[in-house]
């Protein structure tokens, strides 16, 4: 059996940058800008969230990592390139949120073009996302439904044995157990081939546990970016009386008041002294503290923010 040097030994690029943003900026027509001054790593072999309301620039973000659009500003290297290649590209794969697959294409049918399309092509990895869903190899992709569809892009995905999988809202539509088990699939994955995963979501439940690197994007810039204990501990929750003692100065990402009970999250690693029961927050948490105050960053051109 492997040992834990053995699998590390076995990939390579373990904690070196898998992808990197350096004022990585994207506009797609006029003054609207979708991204702006990112600047982010993610490390290879991490399982990172990408979380942001809708329209934060999420699917912009895996997209250009795709290589499927190019930046306007800034670059988005990828394994160290800037630019795509055919080497480059079969070492990404991407699942969309529109899972373009042919309709007409049978299950067998669709596995064998991901077969011949990738020379790398990992047959029983793909089988067995297939197999697990219990979906026939002869049912037409058109006939299939949205969830099923799914597993069929997740099985091409993985089929691919790609380094760095894009996997953009992959879940939404698959019943509560086939969110878990193919959760499970990723990160065996992850843990097994050190492939780093990049996961955008809006079920915050889903990601808890599985993650463990954090981009969140709002309004077009990278609002938090990193390892996510790390994010976590430099949290607290806090909980106390309304009319209690003031809450420290310049680190309140989010303050909420109900009844006589006042609910704050802040942004410090360090003891709060207080009146406080203070706590780390959990990922949910956190998420929606800062979901719920979004930073108003000039994402438009200056005549645009002055006119909102
Ligand atoms: N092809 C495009 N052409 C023009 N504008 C676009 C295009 N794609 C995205 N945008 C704009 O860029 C911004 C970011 O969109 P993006 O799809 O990246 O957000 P998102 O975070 O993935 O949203 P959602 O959670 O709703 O999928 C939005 O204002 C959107 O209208």
């Amino acid at each position: 059996m492997a040992d834990a040097t053995s699998v590390l030994d076995a990939i390579p690029d373990e904690g070196r940058p898998a992808v990197e943003a350096v004022g990585l900026g994207k506009r797609y027509r006029g003054d609207q800008w979708a991204l702006r001054d990112c600047d982010f790593t993610v490390p290879a072999g991490r399982i990172c969230g990408v979380v942001g309301a809708n329209g934060a620039g999420k699917s912009t973000l895996l997209t250009l990592a795709a290589r499927l659009i190019r930046p306007t500003e800034g670059e988005l290297r990828v394994f160290g390139e800037t630019s795509s290649t055919p080497e480059s590209r079969a070492r990404v794969a991407y699942v969309t949120q529109e899972k373009p697959l042919y309709p007409s294409f049978t299950v067998a049918g669709t596995l064998r073009i991901g077969r011949e399309l990738n020379p790398r092509w990992d047959e029983e990895a793909a089988q067995r996302v297939i197999e697990m869903g219990e979906l026939p190899m002869g049912a037409r992709v058109g006939s299939l439904s949205g969830g099923q569809r799914t597993r069929v892009a997740l099985a091409l995905a993985l089929g691919k044995r790609a380094e760095l999988l894009l996997l953009d809202e992959p879940m939404a539509d698959l019943d509560p157990l086939a969110r878990h088990e193919l959760m499970g699939v990723l990160m065996a994955e992850a843990a097994e081939r050190g492939t780093t995963i990049l996961v955008s979501s809006h079920i915050l439940p889903e990601l808890d546990g599985v993650i463990d690197h954090l981009l969140l994007v709002q309004a077009g810039r990278i609002r938090l970016a990193g390892d996510l204990e790390e994010i976590l501990d430099g949290h607290r929750l806090l909980i106390g009386a309304a009319d209690g003692a003031e809450l420290p100065a310049g680190t309140t990402v989010e303050r909420r008041v109900r009844g006589r009970q006042v609910t704050a999250l802040l942004h410090t690693g360090e003891p709060v002294d207080g009146p406080w029961e203070s706590s780390r927050p959990s990922l949910e948490e956190l998420l929606l503290a800062y979901l719920r105050t979004p930073v108003k960053a000039p994402v438009t051109a200056p005549d645009r923010e002055a006119a909102a």
